[in-house]
């Protein structure tokens, strides 16, 4: 095996799809040679500048950081500051639920030095008599060192307020502190928006044109550019990659990229992907036929950098709120139906070619007809939406979590068994029930069921959902309030 072919099957094992990709043109070169002349060897000169700078980007540290496997946040701290530890017991395990370590301390002091030698999301603080001079010095420090905080106070008048305000005081809860208020308050802070890089695809047969934008996206932290000489690879690298914006050259060896976008449209998914074309056609006739074949934009060459940017920000960002929109329940903000199923659909072919397990869970709330009997439809839209709160906050990141509609959720585990992916939904079973919900005169407690079901052992999406609805069915019929998994094992 040639040294070049050695190194595409170990970049295609490693999934290292850029340097595969740079290094194919070169090995079908090679396949074709016997005696490489001077026209080849000026070839092969034009094609190594470009594996050398894949290589480079892949030994890059950013590269590393963007292909580390995940690791799991840390459990994000609440710590109170309450003189009445006992009777927070049952907040605090109404917290762990919501996926909080919530640390009470009855000496302020102490708490304050837990509060700065700890990584900590907010302090709450207990008033049981207005601001001391003990808590004023407290939470000077606390502000003094950029903790949030927030008063817990049983009066809550204006002059209180006015004066936590004056401290830096984020909020006010009046006592007894319900979790549902507590964890709307906190939520924002432990979980901010992950603002993931816009991505950036520029399919483009010069090197010199694909070095050229490269560097000066490469300049922006929030793209990630990846470039792609050969149109063949397109669809695969869409797939694989799923850019926020396609930049296509209009003129390329063997094709043009309108008939590129036409074959990229042609495919659902890419429906709606920004295509911006990079020509030096500024003849209006033909990039107004460009535009009708599903170009979004031009770029005339040559390109000024700060145009180039501004387009790929403006498009990039302008999908992605348009994905969002598409693709979120606007009750939960989990992914809604069309979505959850495509997203199974790209897990289950993803494990077939790496041979890996995934299991699919489905979700039902226990007689939930009673609680919006009971409660009323608002408070039956807050269980919904606490649900969804705590899969999301239990989940792994790899997982994808969804409202398939109604009182009904699905959780997609890749590479999980059906031991590990029961016991999970177990565990977020139990956490479920043990939050209270509450309504104008008291508080209630539901459940849920789950179906679970596995993949290879049920081998199409189709045969995975029926055999997780039926194992759901089964729970139910059993009595609710447990997790069934469907008993079809993998074939040896
Ligand atoms: N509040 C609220 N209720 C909803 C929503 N979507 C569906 N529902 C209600 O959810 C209830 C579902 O009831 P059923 O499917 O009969 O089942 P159930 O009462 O949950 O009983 P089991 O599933 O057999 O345990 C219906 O009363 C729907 O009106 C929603 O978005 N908000």
């Amino acid at each position: 095996m040639l040294p070049v072919d050695r190194l595409a099957t170990l970049a295609r094992s490693d999934g290292i799809t850029e340097l595969e990709s740079a290094l194919l043109p070169l090995m079908r070169m090679l396949a074709e040679l016997d005696e490489p002349g001077e026209t080849e060897k000026a070839e092969v000169d034009r094609l190594l500048p470009l594996v050398f700078a894949v290589v480079r980007e892949v030994c890059s540290e950013d590269y590393e950081k963007r292909n580390a496997p995940e690791v799991e946040d840390a459990v994000p701290q609440i710590v109170m500051l309450s003189p009445e530890c006992e009777s927070l017991s049952d907040l605090l395990l109404q917290m762990e639920h919501y996926g909080y370590a919530f640390k009470v301390f009855a000496d302020y002091r102490q708490g304050l030095r837990y509060a700065l030698d700890n990584s900590v999301v907010a302090v709450v603080v207990s008033l049981s008599d207005g601001f001391s001079a003990d808590i004023r010095t407290v939470v000077d420090e606390l502000r003094r060192h950029g903790r949030k905080w927030f008063v817990l106070s049983d009066r809550g008048d204006f002059s209180l307020r006015l004066q936590a305000v004056r401290m830096g005081a984020l909020g006010f809860f009046i006592a007894p502190l319900n979790v549902g208020v507590l964890v709307d308050a906190v939520d924002p802070l432990a979980y901010k928006a992950r603002d993931e890089p816009y991505r950036v695809l520029v399919l483009d047969d010069s090197v010199t044109v694909l070095a050229a934008i490269r560097k000066t996206l490469g300049q922006f932290p929030n793209l990630n550019t990846q470039v792609l000489r050969d149109p063949a690879l397109v669809l695969e690298k869409l797939l694989d990659f799923t850019p926020d914006v396609l930049l296509l050259d209009f003129h390329m060896d063997g094709c043009n990229g309108l008939e590129v976008a036409k074959i990229i449209r042609q495919n659902r998914a890419f429906e709606s992907m920004p295509i911006v074309f990079l020509t030096s056609e500024t003849r209006e006739d033909v990039q107004l036929e460009a535009m009708r074949h599903g170009g979004d934009d031009f770029l005339t060459k040559p390109i000024s950098e700060a145009q180039l940017v501004n387009t790929v920000i403006s498009k990039a960002e302008r999908y992605r709120g348009l994905r969002k929109l598409m693709v979120e329940d606007s009750l939960t903000g989990l992914f809604n139906h069309v979505k959850t199923k495509a997203l199974l659909q790209q897990s289950l072919l993803l494990a077939e070619r790496q041979k890996r397990p995934v299991c699919y869970a489905i979700l039902d709330i226990d007689h939930f007809k009673r609680v919006n009997d009971n409660y009323g439809h608002t408070v039956g839209d807050k269980v919904i939406k606490t649900l969804a709160r705590l899969l999301k906050q239990k989940v792994r990141r790899s997982d994808v979590v969804g409202r398939y509609g109604g009182e009904e959720f699905v959780i997609v585990m890749f590479d999980s068994t059906p031991a590990d992916a029961k016991a999970r939904v177990d565990r977020m079973r139990e956490a479920f029930g043990d939050i209270y919900h509450a309504y104008d005169e008291g508080i209630f407690s539901v459940s849920f069921s789950a179906g679970v079901a596995h993949f290879p052992a049920y081998g199409t999406m189709m045969e995975l959902m029926v055999a997780a609805d039926d194992a759901l069915y089964e729970a139910k019929r059993a009595g609710r309030n447990r997790v069934v998994c469907a008993q079809r094992s993998v074939a040896v």
